[in-house]
């Protein structure tokens, strides 16, 4: 990711975005990423969006729903970001219901309960996962051909929390190539690993292209 700016970015700039997202952790996340770009970023909370209900069965489809909820309301573009944890010896769960995983209304430390409930009886070694995002975006709300990026992070699940950094699910993912769970790093350490730091350093390339 480039920390200055270029001629060709003119069209980037300034460009008001949406964050079709109510996760607080994730929009400061994306701010502190898409700052050098000079996008100016408002949550759905700014604008009133309301929560659209997630329905699809992928990631990718639940981004879709919520960039065009954002951006049919707000009548901006509209980025959004659908991402979980993707645990193998659960085949996969929590998933896309991830934020749900504890219940409708959950917050993350029944979510993390639950895991390390669920992972109870799965020895280390036996405890890989991957978190999973993607990327929408949309320049108006029929946009037929939006912008789509999906990246993973892979990690293990701990048994213990560690850390406090982050949010969700980040005090039980241990990267291993880092020596410290996801809670543990910097923030600037986590944007440069993670599975939406690198699909939001895509998407800036994707959009300089997409304006140039
Ligand atoms: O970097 C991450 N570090 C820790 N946990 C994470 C991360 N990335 C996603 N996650 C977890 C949080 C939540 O349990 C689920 C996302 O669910 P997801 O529906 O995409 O977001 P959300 O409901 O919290 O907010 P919204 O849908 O309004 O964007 O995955
Ligand atoms: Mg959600």
């Amino acid at each position: 990711m480039t920390d200055t700016l270029h001629e060709n970015d003119m069209a980037t700039t300034s460009q008001a975005v949406v964050l079709a997202s109510g996760n607080a952790g994730k929009l400061r996340e994306f701010q502190e990423l898409l700052a050098p770009l000079g996008i100016t970023l408002s949550s759905q909370a700014d604008h009133d969006v309301p929560e659209v209900e997630e329905t699809g069965l992928t990631f990718v489809e639940n981004a879709l729903l919520k960039a065009r909820a954002a951006s049919r309301h707000t009548g901006l573009p509209a980025l959004a970001d659908d991402s979980g944890l993707v645990v193998d010896a659960l085949n996969g769960a929590p998933g896309i219901y991830s934020a749900r995983y504890s219940g409708e209304h959950a917050d993350d430390a029944a979510n993390n309960r639950k895991l390390l409930d669920a992972l109870r009886d799965v020895p280390e070694g036996q405890r890989q996962a991957h978190y999973w995002c993607a990327l929408v975006y949309l320049r108006h709300a029929d946009d037929p051909a939006p912008l789509i990026i999906q990246c993973g992070w892979k990690g293990d699940i701990l048994s213990l929390p560690r850390g406090e950094g982050g949010f969700g699910y980040d005090p039980l993912f241990w990267v291993s190539e880092a020596g410290m769970s996801a809670a543990e790093m910097s923030r600037a350490e986590k944007n440069r690993l993670s599975h939406r730091g690198r699909a939001v350093a895509e998407f800036i390339d994707a959009l300089k292209a997409d304006n140039a």
